[in-house]
């Protein structure tokens, strides 16, 4: 049987990052690709000779039989088509089979749900429903972090307070404002998480979608296809996006300002990021703040904000900061609630190499080549990043190198597939830009290199942080030439101060370099301009903030 159906009815399906990869084919366009099965596109005559297309939709097992003898072009929802059209029986048993089936599947969801006990379950006494609860142990999270007892303990007892979280890299963040989120929406309420880039909300997205259904709206996917998404909003409960795009559609979507005023939590993660400390702020981020005091606020009092991030004080911010307006225009009161708590000084080494700024690339050579593990390098400069991805190409022939910065189109930005494959490789190497320094939970990762010292204590903070996450050991190594010698002093000792960590001095084995100089002398001028060039093409459009 077959019927017609709406464009915006189309079901549309996801196509797997994996299937793709083994098209192995060029990516351009594919990235977030999306099919459909058994759809024809049909010419329909029209009066007066005029032609329109319709979407014919095949093999529909039919809810209920019908016959009908002609095409109709005036209802285009259910429009039945004279072919196919199996027999009573044979259709009933169809449904049947179907049902028993769904029931099945259900019935499997809920018994195996069922059995989870959670009466003596560590997440018990934070107000947290039993589906949220059953779903945390089913997906390994036992107990909660330090920092998400405190989140759910202040908000169980004040759940209308705007928040403003500050706890170390990798200490559980993420759920410590998803599970709250969840918990407190009632039906109709909505939820809004503003990430700075594209794959920290890819990230947040993931995790949400463990509990309820998540609706990802960023930059460096088509337009039409996230347009698509908003048809069905009425069917989620969470949005997360990067400010650029966001703003964009809500420009244009009638659907997502509707969203918008049933908003009860807007939640920002790596908010210093976006509110910056300073004066400045995100533009685009500053326009939905906007539209949320002036609009979405007056119409729904109980709109409350949650900020997070690893380097957020309210101190950070005086009173002529972007943030400190914010706070007084819209007369909001935040509770500070969290800590820097130093646990990860226990579990996290800190070095620096002093090198010369031409020495750095060999010396960089000679330090991977006795470092095993997954290690993430990071580059002040994306044009360095695009050059020493394919001097270490050479040099490490056998390890596996990815490589992320923001310039990259959104088909060469380091895949879940990729992430998925670096974080089981146990020699991978990553170099990046800070468009990976925050929020970016990658498994395992065992050193941080800086080949160049970082910009601020922010930067130091966030990016030695990929490393070291929850339980587990790393190290993170900085690279300082004589210039940056007396920038990178300062850095230590707010470092110091911070985490409770004093930078140790690294020294290279000077034997042998010769050797290694030579070799990495050769792989870098070997290295030309128009090879670089290739990995140079993207567009400055597609930037997000880094
Ligand atoms: N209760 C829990 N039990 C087990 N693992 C957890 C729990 N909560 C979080 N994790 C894991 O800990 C890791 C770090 O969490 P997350 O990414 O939320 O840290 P974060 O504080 O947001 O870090 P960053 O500041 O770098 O963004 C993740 O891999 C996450 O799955």
């Amino acid at each position: 049987m077959s019927k017609f159906v709406k464009e915006k009815e189309l079901q549309w399906k996801k196509v797997e990052l994996d299937e793709i990869d083994h098209m192995n084919m060029d990516l351009d366009g594919f990235y977030m690709l999306e099919e459909i099965d058994g759809v024809d596109v049909v010419k329909l005559d029209q009066a007066g000779g005029l032609k329109t297309i319709g979407f014919e939709m095949k093999n529909i097992k039919a809810k209920k039989k019908k016959s009908k003898a002609a095409w109709s072009v005036t209802e285009t929802t259910e429009i039945e088509a004279p072919l196919h059209v199996e027999s009573e029986d044979q259709e009933e048993n169809e449904i049947i089979k179907e049902k028993d089936a769904d029931e099945l599947e259900e019935n499997k969801i809920i018994e195996s749900n069922d059995e989870i006990d959670i009466t003596n379950s560590s997440w018990q006494g934070y107000d947290l429903n039993e589906k949220l609860t059953k779903q945390l142990i089913k997906g390994g999270y036992i107990e909660p972090t330090m920092i998400q007892q405190t989140v759910l303990s202040y908000l169980s007892n004040n759940p209308y307070a705007n928040i403003l979280v500050g706890s170390e890299t990798g200490s559980g963040k993420t759920l410590a404002f998803v599970l709250p989120l969840i918990n407190l929406l009632s039906t109709n309420q909505t939820g809004l998480i503003i990430a700075p880039t594209r794959e920290l909300a890819t990230q947040i997205s993931q995790v949400v979608s463990i509990f309820t259904k998540a609706t990802l709206l960023i930059g460096g996917i088509s337009l039409e296809k996230q347009r698509r998404l908003l048809s069905h909003l009425d069917e989620t409960k969470v949005v997360i996006a990067t400010p650029g795009r966001f703003w964009d559609l809500l420009c244009e979507s009638e659907e997502l300002k509707e969203f918008l005023i049933k908003v009860q939590i807007l939640v920002v993660d790596e908010a210093d990021r976006l509110f910056y400390k300073t004066k400045k702020i995100n533009e685009e981020f500053e326009k939905i703040l906007k539209y949320l005091l002036e609009v979405v606020l007056n119409k729904n009092k109980k709109l409350r904000f949650w900020l997070f991030s690893a380097t957020i004080q309210l101190a950070d911010f005086d009173s002529d900061s972007c943030f400190g307006k914010f706070v007084q225009d819209g007369k909001l009161k935040f509770k500070q609630i969290g800590s820097k708590a130093a646990t990860i000084k226990d579990r996290l080494s800190v070095f620096k190499v002093e090198c010369l700024e031409e020495r750095k690339g060999c010396f960089l050579y000679k330090y991977l080549h006795e470092k095993t593990g997954r290690i993430i390098v990071f580059f002040n400069s994306i044009k360095l990043i695009e050059k020493y991805i394919l001097v270490l190409k050479k040099l490490f022939k056998s390890r596996k190198i990815y490589s992320l910065h923001a310039k990259q189109k959104q088909k060469d930005r380091l895949s879940a597939l990729e992430k998925n494959r670096f974080e089981k490789n146990e020699d991978a190497i990553l170099i990046c830009s800070d468009v990976a320094a925050r929020g970016l939970d990658i498994a395992n990762v065992d050193v941080v290199v800086h080949f160049h010292v970082p910009r601020n204590i922010d930067v130091y903070l966030h990016r030695t942080g990929r490393t070291a996450r929850l339980d587990k050991v790393g190290e993170s190594i900085v690279f300082v030439s004589p210039k940056e010698h007396s920038a990178f002093d300062k850095l230590a000792k707010m470092f110091e101060i911070q985490v409770g960590l004093k930078v140790q001095k690294h020294s290279i084995e000077m034997n042998n370099i010769k050797k290694f100089q030579k070799e990495f002398n050769l792989a870098f001028d070997s290295v030309k301009e128009t090879e670089s060039k290739k990995y140079s093409k993207s567009s400055i459009s597609e930037m997000e903030l880094e």
